[in-house]
């Protein structure tokens, strides 16, 4: 422990001297303590900084955009790649995807061109950054690989050179930290199995529990279900919201207590692939970072084997929560290193928390804040401190650098992870979205509830995507580089 954080034997010594209650080290708190640490390093930054009429002139213009296009958590899912229930997805499934997905949701940038980078195939484009990794976790499910059950990460087949050829590339170059994401996957399935796992084996309880408590998403997505053209699986027995009653699931999952064998069971069949990914909103922004001319897909032969249960760890975790998006980020900072996203800054331990919120946030947009994504505190989410808000706040004249702070980042040199810029430039983001979010309910009070910094995050990234490499309003700088597993 260091001079600047408080010694907890103290503390319970003055708690007890007060007569305030003993805390209990295993109860989790409901607040992160990432904004607040985002406005100490806010104060105390001098190679960046928040320009408070940039800030105003921002969130007008954030503000309008999102007016206009109606921005909102329906925006997620129509993301061309984003797994939905109209896509064939069921609830424990899009539950599974979204914790994979953020769990590798880092350090997308090359240093090579745009045609050397890494880039995935998939459904005939190439997809680079974030989406790459979205494509490659579709292609393997298509393809039968449980890459997004827990129980696979851990398990025999799950071996460097079987994950290696999930995130197989079109080009020469490999998904950046590749050994990380390997090692990200095996640690979260040792965690979650050691946590989370089944309570000897007591599926049957587990699956009417959480159909129970999760009977508001069936009803809330019956409609769209209903409604859907596209062929869906809704009915699969490992889904708790869509199973009505325990005696649907196959008397062999809930007897089972067994690893995952070989074979490939019926109703885990690979995800029916959906050619029409063209008519969403955020198509082009996506579509634009894949190139036009459709390449001959080149896939591996990647092991083709599928877990006979469901795997429920994740929902488990999330249940944990209580509904609360503070307490679910705490949660996985303590259970996960993977997520343990904290720096050092002037002398004191700084929480970011960048992956553990946008799990959170992610889960409550693709559920449509119901259901799994019912967080009754998801307006104390900060922004993901990556390395495209900041890029995108600066060139929204948000963010000021210091003259050698901006060289640096204008050169493309790397910035390492920990180094007092880097940790400036990703606090001051989080305050300035905060200022941002702040300066919208002012000038606009109606929208309290509406506009949280979430919603503005993602809008922010999104429009960083359209503004890329966009002739008009194009970014003004490029984007700090550090390597690193946080972002
Ligand atoms: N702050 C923030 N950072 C985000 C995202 C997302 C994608 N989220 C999806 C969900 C809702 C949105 O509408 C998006 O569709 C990725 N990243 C980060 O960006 C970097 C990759 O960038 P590039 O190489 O250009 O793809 C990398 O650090 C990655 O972790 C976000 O939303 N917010």
């Amino acid at each position: 422990m260091s001079d600047d954080e408080a010694d907890p034997e103290f503390l319970e010594l003055l708690r007890q001297s007060l007569g305030i209650k003993p805390t209990n080290p295993d109860e989790i708190p409901f607040e992160t303590g990432v904004l607040r640490d985002a406005e100490f390093i806010y104060a105390n930054s001098v190679d960046v900084s928040i320009d408070m009429v940039g800030t105003k002139t921002a969130a007008r213009t954030i503000y309008a955009l999102m007016q206009a296009r109606g921005y909102s958590t329906q925006t997620w899912s129509t993301h061309s790649l984003h797994p939905t229930r109209l896509d064939g997805f069921s609830d424990l499934e899009i539950v599974n995807f979204v914790f994979t997905m953020d769990l590798l949701n880092f350090s997308f940038w090359s240093e090579l061109s745009d045609e050397a980078r890494y880039q995935v195939e998939y459904r005939g484009s190439r997809w680079t950054g974030y989406n790459s990794l979205v494509a490659s976790l579709r292609r393997a499910l298509d393809a039968g690989v449980p890459i997004t059950t827990p129980r696979f990460w851990t398990s025999a087949e799950a071996t460097d050179e079987n994950l290696g050829l999930v995130f197989f590339g079109a080009t020469n170059e490999k998904i950046p930290l590749l050994k990380e994401r390997i090692d990200m996957l095996r640690e979260a399935g040792r965690v979650l199995h050691e946590n989370f796992g089944e309570p000897e084996c007591d599926l049957e309880s587990d699956v009417v529990a959480e159909s129970q408590d999760f009977d508001d998403v069936k009803e809330a997505t019956a409609e769209e279900t209903n409604g859907a053209s596209t062929i869906s699986r809704s009915d699969r027995e490992d889904d708790p919201v869509s199973v009505p009653n325990v005696e649907s699931i196959p008397v062999e999952e809930t007897q089972s207590c067994t690893e995952p064998g070989p074979s490939l069971n019926e109703d885990e069949q690979p995800i029916n692939t959906n050619d029409d990914e063209t008519n969403d909103s955020t198509t082009k922004s996506t579509s634009e970072e894949s190139t036009t001319e459709p390449k001959s897909p080149s896939e591996p032969s990647a092991p083709s084997t599928l877990p006979p249960k469901p795997d429920f760890s994740i929902i488990r975790l999330i249940k944990k929560a209580d509904h609360s998006a503070g307490k679910l980020a705490n949660l996985l900072a303590k259970h996960f290193a993977g997520f343990r996203d904290e720096a050092r800054f002037d002398n004191r331990k700084v929480r970011i928390l960048k992956r553990a919120q946008i799990f959170v946030a992610d889960l409550w947009a693709a559920f449509k804040g119901q259901g799994y994504g019912e967080f009754h505190d998801i307006d104390q989410l900060t922004m993901f401190a990556d390395y495209r808000i900041p890029q995108m706040l600066h060139s929204l004249g948000v963010l000021n650098y210091s003259p050698t702070l901006a060289y640096h980042i204008k050169d493309q040199k790397l910035l390492p992870s920990g180094h007092s810029w880097e940790i400036q430039l990703r606090g001051c983001s989080i305050w300035a979205v905060e200022l941002i979010q702040r300066e919208i309910k002012q000038s606009h009070p109606k929208t309290a509830g509406r506009v949280n910094a979430v919603l503005i995050d993602f809008f922010l990234y999104d429009l960083a995507k359209e503004r890329e490499y966009g002739a008009d309003g194009g970014l003004a700088m490029g984007h700090h580089r550090t390597r690193s597993i946080w972002y």
